[in-house]
């Protein structure tokens, strides 16, 4: 082991694809950074695996809007410096109660940004999307933009095109202890590293490193069930069919949303999964075994997907890191400022790495990010009035 002290302009913990975007842009920007990872990469152990994820810019917040915006541009440059395909155009469905608030909100949103939509009418929805029963009240829109990520390849692209400017991984090095200072010391397991700054982005880990500078955020990690449900006639639920995404707002089945990606990763599987899970500590997240939402899963597919088995045919898992709102955390750290945390992408933080990477590294070099982050602050959470405590 190297025990000797390396320094570097910014160093990166957590090699997902958040810490990999932000090694990135900063490498791009001729700093000379390290980026660090507890395990061998790639791994399964985090939330940035897995073949697909749904990049889509029917959002509420106008602020999503233009980071996703913002981010195809970016993702298109990586195919391009990385010379492979990321993101295929599937478009989005959207289901939800007509009268529901956030359903009409998205909806407006779509509209006043101008955002590319077809608004279904119930008599023409399954002339348009065969195969899925639409829920008596609900309305459905197809953002036609949208699609699916390939994500692991994406991670894969974004760590080699940052090793093509210069930059370093170093994997199987679990941090074990952070310094703060002008210069920050952090020390894994075989080696002591420096640098002018910090970039924490530990996804499900995250308090567990925050401990080391004296912060805690209210984070809580779910182990998410990844379902994959067989097409019972093969290719009906297909991206080669251009089958869409869907994401299904209140169903009556559950609390929280239900959403899906068309076969494509296994050939003659859907994926189809709910936007929830239980609480795991991510180091025995194979220890958290509830499956009831599987069982609410296969409740919907009766009721909404006939043309898949009502069984699911590979579970696999990943992990959710929730703040109470469900917006990200991309901050200073309150006392230090040379530490810069990206956190709590609650479930929907993929599609918008390319940007989230560019504002960490903006933050840590100083420079004023290109988005508004005030959604985003860790101030928010402190905010709640003195008498409810
Ligand atoms: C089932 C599922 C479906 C999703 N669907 C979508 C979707 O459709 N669209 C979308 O946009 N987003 C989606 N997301 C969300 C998206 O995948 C995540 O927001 C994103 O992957 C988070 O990346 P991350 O880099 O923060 O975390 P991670 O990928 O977990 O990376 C953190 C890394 O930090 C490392 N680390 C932690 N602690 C240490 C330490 N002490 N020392 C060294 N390294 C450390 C870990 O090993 C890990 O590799 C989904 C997520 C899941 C789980
Ligand atoms: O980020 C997304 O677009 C999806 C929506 C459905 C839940 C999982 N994440």
């Amino acid at each position: 082991a190297n025990m000797a002290s390396e320094e570097y302009d910014c160093i990166v913990i957590g090699a997902g694809i958040q810490g990999s975007f932000t090694a990135y842009h900063l490498a791009k920007n001729k700093k000379k950074t390290l980026l660090l990872d507890q395990f061998f990469l790639p791994h399964s152990r985090g939330s940035s695996h897995g073949q697909t994820r749904i990049i889509r810019k029917a959002y509420e917040e106008d602020f999503y809007v233009h980071m996703v915006e913002g981010s195809y541009e970016l993702w298109a440059r990586l195919e391009r410096e990385a010379g492979v395909k990321l993101i295929t155009r599937t478009g989005l469905l959207l289901m939800g109660p007509e009268n529901a608030k956030d359903f009409q909100l998205v909806k407006s949103s779509v509209q006043n940004n101008g955002i590319p939509a077809v608004f279904l009418q119930r008599h023409e929805f399954s002339q348009h999307i065969p195969n899925v029963n639409l829920t008596p009240g609900d309305g459905a829109l197809v953002e036609t933009t949208a699609g699916v990520l390939f994500a692991d390849r994406a991670v894969r692209a974004a760590q080699m095109v940052f090793q093509g400017y210069g930059g370093e991984i170093k994997d199987g090095q679990k941090v074990l202890q952070i310094e703060p200072g002008s210069v920050v010391t952090v020390k894994t397991g075989s080696g002591i590293y420096r640098a002018k700054s910090l970039v924490i982005a530990a996804g499900a880990w995250c308090n567990e490193l925050l401990t080391h500078v004296g912060l805690q955020l209210p984070l809580q990690v779910l182990k998410i069930n990844v379902c994959y449900w067989k097409e019972k006639v093969p290719g009906s639920y297909s991206v080669k069919n251009r089958f869409p995404c869907f994401i299904q707002l209140h169903p009556k089945e559950a609390e929280n949303d239900i959403y899906g990606l068309p076969s494509n990763e296994y050939p003659g599987l859907m994926k189809l999964c709910y936007h929830s899970g239980s609480e795991t500590n991510p180091d025995e997240r194979d220890k958290q075994t509830d499956k009831s939402d599987v069982e609410v899963l296969s409740r919907y597919v009766v009721r909404c997907f006939p043309g898949l088995v009502p069984v699911p045919s590979v579970v696999e898992s990943c992990m959710y890191t929730v703040t109470p709102d469900q917006n990200f955390v991309l901050d200073h750290h309150p006392t230090y400022r040379n530490i810069v945390i990206g956190a709590g992408f609650s479930g929907h933080g993929f599609k918008f790495s390319p940007v989230v990477g560019k504002v960490l590294s903006e933050l840590s070099m100083g420079q004023v990010p290109s988005y508004d982050l005030s959604p985003f602050r860790i101030d928010r959470f402190s905010t709640q009035p003195k008498s409810a405590l």
